[in-house]
């Protein structure tokens, strides 16, 4: 997937540069998403529908701000799905990070969380928003211990991944029902973004492999399992399934 990368007025240029540089992205005029870098962050708009959400990764306020502060906590179905328990806070590999919603509820209870993405867009995205939560006062100590971000495919990075984390935790696009007005403004920019993940049963195995104490897998409701394998476990919620698998 192509962007058209842009600068806001105000902001540094030279920085667009640096990053187009590092992520190895070259702007497409043609394009129809465009990686804006405002003076305060980077965003992934819709170019020819404004009203659509922009995406971009904000840990310390916003949604995920929020979260933190007045969430479920504990609570999460993914906190469950992982099996925080009292003092046992497992060794998190989210091979499938995107946004890194999941992962930073996670490193907010107190787990160490390595986040790994392939997409180059949703990496630059991520990283951007780690950069400012790092140099946030009150969550910076924190996030710069236990969240952190590689980039590259889980496909192969799995095979090489040390030490070994106590859960991996699997997340991959998965197709929406016929409903998809009732899909977010946000998600659709992102689903033309990512598109469909569909290598994602390949990951099942080599997670398997890794993880020492469980393997969790998000799904839709209405999804069959990854790589139709039966789960040992679930944790379910309105929506979604959090399929756990021992490791192999
Ligand atoms: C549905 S999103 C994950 C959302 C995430 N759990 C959150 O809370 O923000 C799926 C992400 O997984 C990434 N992905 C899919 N397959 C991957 C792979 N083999 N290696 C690394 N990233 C992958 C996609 O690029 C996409 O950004």
């Amino acid at each position: 997937m192509s962007v058209f990368l842009t600068c806001e007025e105000g902001a540094d240029a030279g920085a667009l540069s640096i990053l187009a540089d590092r992520w190895k992205l070259i702007s497409d005029p043609d394009a129809i998403m465009a990686l804006v870098l405002t003076p305060e962050r980077l965003e992934l708009r819709k170019r020819d529908e404004p009203k659509l959400g922009a995406i971009y990764v904000d840990f310390v306020g916003g949604t995920m701000g929020h979260r933190r502060r007045f969430g479920g906590g504990r609570g999460e179905a993914v906190a469950k799905a992982v099996g925080i328990k009292g003092s046992y806070l497992p060794d998190v590999v989210d091979a499938t990070a995107g946004l890194g919603r999941d992962a930073f509820v996670l490193a907010a209870l107190g787990c160490r969380v390595r986040m790994i993405e392939r997409n180059p867009v949703v990496a630059a995205l991520l990283d951007d928003g780690l950069s400012r939560g790092y140099r946030d006062v009150e969550i910076g100590p924190w996030l710069q211990e236990r969240l952190t971000l590689l980039h590259g495919s889980s496909l192969t990075a799995l095979g090489e991944i040390t030490p070994r984390p106590q859960v991996v935790y699997l997340d991959p696009m998965y197709p929406h029902r016929q409903k998809s007005a009732l899909v977010k403004k946000e998600m659709r920019v992102f689903q033309g973004l990512v598109g469909a993940d569909d290598d994602a049963d390949g990951l099942l195995e080599p997670a398997r492999r890794l993880a020492t104490k469980r393997i969790v897998v998000k799904r839709p409701d209405y999804a069959p399992p990854m790589a139709d394998i039966p789960a040992q476990a679930a944790v379910t919620t309105k929506s979604h399934r959090f399929d756990i698998y021992t490791p192999l």
